[in-house]
């Protein structure tokens, strides 16, 4: 498929006798929303591992944007275009909101700059700060302490820090966990407005009201391998994915 920015053929990961990933194949096509879910172990993680490079597939072939990156280490990955956040937060301690999205850009000044108060810093990246700032509603919070906030709005931190790479596609491990209702329809109201703004979005995640609302596309793993894949309302009325993970009393 010609519009496919991201494109999974036959990848597999083994850890030992563990078979981690068998054969996923899927594609996020340009601007659209997709959703990977699957009960706990089934292997979404490592395939977002395998996606940025932290880890290497033991087979297959990763492809993004047109080229293969199943061999490149994630710091090439992430200058080609892909950013994430991960499952449990990641942010540094004593650091404000404004200077986790300074830092988390690639640096392309001198040391010198680098080292230099961030007023400073690289007239892009502040741009890119300001922005991402200003499209996760964080202004209010620019000199907090990142880790004093709370869960939902460190959450939101990590997103604006992966957006200041400027990604062409963003990749979400639970985006909404810890964050109560209001907080997780904001969130999805956002993710809709950055798609509007032509972003493509890989998101792993158990609220499975907010997955259905949102995505576009879903993917469902279990025990490693995919076994279903569709819009929400075929896999909300998949007898294989109802059987396998959901069941009959989940509301969706
Ligand atoms: N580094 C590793 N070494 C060995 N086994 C691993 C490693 N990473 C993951 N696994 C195994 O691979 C399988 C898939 O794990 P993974 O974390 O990808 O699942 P998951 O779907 O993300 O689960 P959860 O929803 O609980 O986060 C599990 O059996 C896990 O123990």
């Amino acid at each position: 498929m010609s519009d496919a920015l991201l494109k999974l053929d036959t990848v597999s990961k083994v850890f030992g006798g563990i078979r981690a990933l068998s054969d996923v194949s899927l594609t996020v096509p340009q601007n659209r929303i997709v959703g990977v879910i699957g009960p706990n172990g089934a292997g979404k993680t490592t395939l977002f591992n395998v996606i940025t490079g932290a880890y290497r597939a033991s087979a297959g072939d990763v492809v993004f944007d047109g080229q293969s990156v199943t061999q490149w280490p994630s710091h090439r990955i992430v200058r080609a275009g892909i950013a994430r956040t991960f499952q449990n937060i990641r942010l540094f301690a004593g650091m404000t909101v404004w200077e986790h999205l300074l830092v988390a850009q690639p640096h392309q000044g001198s040391m010198l700059r680098r080292v230099l108060p961030s007023r400073w810093a690289d007239p892009k990246a502040w741009a890119r700060a300001e922005e991402a700032l200003e499209i996760f509603g964080l202004q209010t919070y620019r000199d907090s302490i990142a880790r004093t906030l709370s869960y939902g709005l460190q959450r939101k931190v990590e997103m604006a820090r992966a957006m200041t790479a400027g990604p062409k596609l963003l990749m979400l491990d639970e985006p909404v966990a810890g964050m109560n209702h209001d907080e997780a329809e904001e969130l999805r109201q956002l993710l809709l407005r950055l798609q509007g703004r032509g972003l493509s979005i890989l998101l792993i995640e158990h609220d499975m009201a907010f997955v259905m609302n949102l995505c576009h596309q879903l993917y469902v793993l279990d025990f490693g391998a995919l076994i279903a894949a569709g819009t929400p309302a075929e896999i909300r009325t998949n007898p294989v994915v109802l059987d396998a993970y959901l069941g009959s009393e989940t509301a969706c």
